[in-house]
């Protein structure tokens, strides 16, 4: 029998998408159902290594995090020729790293992200789970298919060259923010912390203060807002890294005094006054109506 694997008998490799630590990940044609999936291939992990444990972790994970919009979905998972594969949904607006290296944030984007990476959390923090690697890197941005017809688009094109259809379709284009890579999921109660990248870890959990990690997602939500806005690039360690992390972190500009506070409450030295993935909806400046 031909010794063709699941990956190659089942999809088609369109593109390389990214290289991490842990596995490549390509961009997937399924030959069956005709979607595209973000395939990660990585060499199996050593039985009992720490790295199988992350392994585990983004599987399980994913398996008790059926479905939600502003999470990955999740399709399949196996093992073959000493790889380990994980099939995933692809996002076709690449990752919030990726946009920030062409652009930063204004404020009416800052306040979709953070509403929706926050519904995110919210529904993974509702599963007793914490998330322990929140960045611009593990956010991907899903941009709705739009098959204009060529002729009603040619129509639209003025003499300049300029297409108001196109720039209009541009500015309403829904984005959906969406959580990506589970690998560092751990329970909130049973802790097995594997540490997600420091740039965006709050002091208490480097301190091994496993107490309320649900808060470290958002510390790491805050820094991440706050790099989208301009902030960055972040530092590893140093002065900067302990002034982000003692109450510091400098107002962005071009940015309202109340959302600057608000990242100073997401981003607060001491997690019990950060708000929760629950309550950070009521704050004032992301829902305005409620202090007319
Ligand atoms: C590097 N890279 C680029 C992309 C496409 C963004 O437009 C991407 C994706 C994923 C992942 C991914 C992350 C962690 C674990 C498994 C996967 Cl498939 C990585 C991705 C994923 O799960 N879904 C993706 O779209």
């Amino acid at each position: 029998e031909s010794n063709i694997t699941r990956y190659e008998k089942e999809f088609v490799e369109l593109k390389l998408l990214g290289v991490g630590e842990f596995g490549l990940v390509y961009q997937c044609l399924n030959r069956l159902d005709g979607c595209i999936y973000a395939i990660k291939r990585s060499i199996k992990p050593v039985a009992g290594s720490s790295f199988e444990k992350i392994s585990l972790n983004e599987v399980y994970a994913h398996a008790v995090l059926g479905k939600h919009d502003n999470v990955v979905r999740y399709y399949s998972a196996w093992a073959e020729n000493n790889h380990m594969l994980i099939q995933n949904e692809y996002c076709n607006g690449g990752s919030l790293q990726s946009l920030l290296q062409k652009r930063i944030l204004n404020e009416a984007e800052l306040k979709i992200l953070l509403l929706q990476v926050a519904e995110g959390l919210k529904y993974i923090h509702s599963h007793n789970l914490v998330h322990m690697d929140i960045k611009a890197g593990n956010i991907f941005i899903s941009k709705p298919q739009i098959n204009l017809s060529f002729t009603r688009f040619r129509q639209t094109q003025g003499d300049d060259g300029f297409d108001e259809n196109y720039d209009q379709l541009d500015n309403y284009q829904a984005v959906t923010y969406k959580i990506g890579d589970l690998g560092h999921v751990t329970s909130m109660s049973e802790p097995q912390v594997e540490e997600g990248d420091c740039r965006y870890l709050p002091n208490e959990i480097l301190q091994d203060d496993y107490s309320n990690l649900s808060k470290g997602d958002i510390f790491s939500l805050g820094i991440t807002i706050y790099e989208a806005g301009g902030g960055g690039p972040l530092p590893k360690n140093g002065e900067l890294w302990h002034q982000l992390r003692n109450g510091n972190v400098p107002d962005l500009p071009g940015i309202s005094r109340e959302f600057n506070d608000l990242i100073k409450l997401m981003t607060h030295p001491n997690h019990q006054e950060r708000p929760s993935s629950t309550t950070i909806f009521n704050h004032s400046v992301l829902c305005p109506a409620v202090n007319k």
